[in-house]
């Protein structure tokens, strides 16, 4: 009869192969983003662990039972968190998890061969796993300044993972110089029970995590228009509808402008329908660069956009048309060969009252705008 022990170690020795497929079948499925590669490999190095676990009285010596574990225990986790800084885009630099992780094994080197000492020899490696989880629980938490469910839960699993390892390493290095029989049971005990549920844990909620990046990226899709990268009318209305909010809440003056590309279909029948879109595509990008990053720009259709602007006084807010008429008016817009003279007609509408809505008001600047276009077009016309 086997140690149950052993069932636990043959339980996360499964566990993790499916993991590695699973994040590997993620790698292949959303994009080949290294992250899930990364993952995949942390896992994969896991199930090495988890074998040479199972395997140990049988294959090796217990000093290199024990260097192989630690070596591939510090692979794991220097993946696992090299992954989690990819996905987050943090700056950490990967030779410093590297070299991090070359310590952990060097030390653990030295506490077996060099100057034996069973705590050190147990606990180095485990502190610097748990340095590694606390990192990555950290850059998960800190990645964007709203954190989504998935994140909070994620980062909460490696803190506790992090901490399990911090316990068990404190355990071990109690011992001091020789093996303690009762302490070495009293670290088995937490490495096989705290540890395999918050190793599991962590795993889930990386995988939810996963998944809820691709329900928010098909979230953002659903809003954008492809072709400018603007909002969308869907995600104009969402987004007009929360800042407006916003901005009351700060007693801004807020404006709404719809704004029409003069004589478009001249454009598209001129240039061709690549020089249309590079028309749209162009002055989109110039107006988000001379707008607020808080501004909301959306494309309403074809060659009808919305700002949503909050400022300090009416007369700041009006004032952004004007400037942006004459910016469009003022700039060719370069198409191959030539240079292509736009111009844009404008309609305004100050959201004075508190109760007007998004639709009302896009009515108004609507009906405003058709006034510029009736009069001559290439100006701008408040409501
Ligand atoms: N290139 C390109 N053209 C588009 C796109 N969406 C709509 N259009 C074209 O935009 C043109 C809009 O024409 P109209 O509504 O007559 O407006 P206009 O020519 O700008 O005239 P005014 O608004 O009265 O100044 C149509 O020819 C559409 O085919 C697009 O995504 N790309």
């Amino acid at each position: 009869m086997e140690s149950p022990f052993t069932y636990i170690l043959i339980t996360l020795f499964f566990s993790s192969i499916l993991l590695s497929i699973i994040f590997f079948m993620t790698w292949q499925t959303m994009g080949r983003q290294k992250y899930a590669l990364m993952f995949s490999l942390s896992f994969l190095a896991s199930t090495m662990l988890w074998a040479n676990t199972i395997f140990k009285s049988v294959l090796f010596s217990h000093n290199l039972y024990w260097m192989i574990g630690c070596s591939i225990s510090m692979l794991s986790v220097v993946l696992g968190t090299w992954g989690h800084c990819l996905r987050t885009q943090h700056p950490i630099p990967p030779w410093t998890l590297l070299s991090l992780g070359v310590l952990g094994i060097a030390l653990t080197y030295y506490f077996t061969y060099i100057n034996p000492f069973i705590g050190l020899q147990m606990s180095v490696y485990l502190y610097i796993d748990s340095i590694f989880l606390l990192v990555t629980s950290f850059v998960i938490i800190k990645h964007r300044k709203k954190s989504r469910p998935a994140k909070i839960g994620a980062s909460i699993m490696h803190f506790v993972f992090a901490l399990c390892l911090f316990t068990a390493a404190s355990i071990a290095l109690a011992q001091g110089r020789a093996m303690d029989i009762e302490l070495i049971k009293l670290y088995s005990v937490v490495n096989f029970t705290a540890l395999p549920t918050a190793y599991v844990g962590m795993s889930v909620f990386v995988i939810y995590m996963l998944a809820s990046d691709l329900a928010e990226e098909m979230k953002q899709l659903a809003m954008t228009d492809l072709l400018t990268n603007c909002l969308n009318r869907r995600g104009f209305y969402i987004h007009a509808k929360q800042q407006m909010l916003e901005l009351q809440k700060q007693g801004q003056h807020i404006c709404l402008i719809y704004w029409d590309i003069d004589k478009f279909k001249a454009i598209n029948d001129q240039y061709g329908h690549a020089g249309g879109d590079k028309v749209l595509i162009y002055i989109s990008n110039m107006i988000k660069q001379n707008i607020k990053t808080d501004d909301l720009l959306g494309r309403m259709g074809g060659e009808e956009f919305v700002i949503l602007i909050g400022r300090g006084s009416y007369d700041d807010a009006k004032s952004v048309a004007e400037r942006l008429r004459t910016m469009i008016n003022d700039t060719p817009i370069p198409f191959g060969e030539w240079h292509i003279k736009v111009t844009a007609s404008f309609g305004v509408v100050e959201l004075a009252e508190k109760d007007i809505t998004v639709e009302q008001a896009i009515d108004l600047a609507d009906n405003a705008l058709y006034q510029a276009k009736s009069s001559g077009r290439n100006k701008v016309v408040f409501s």
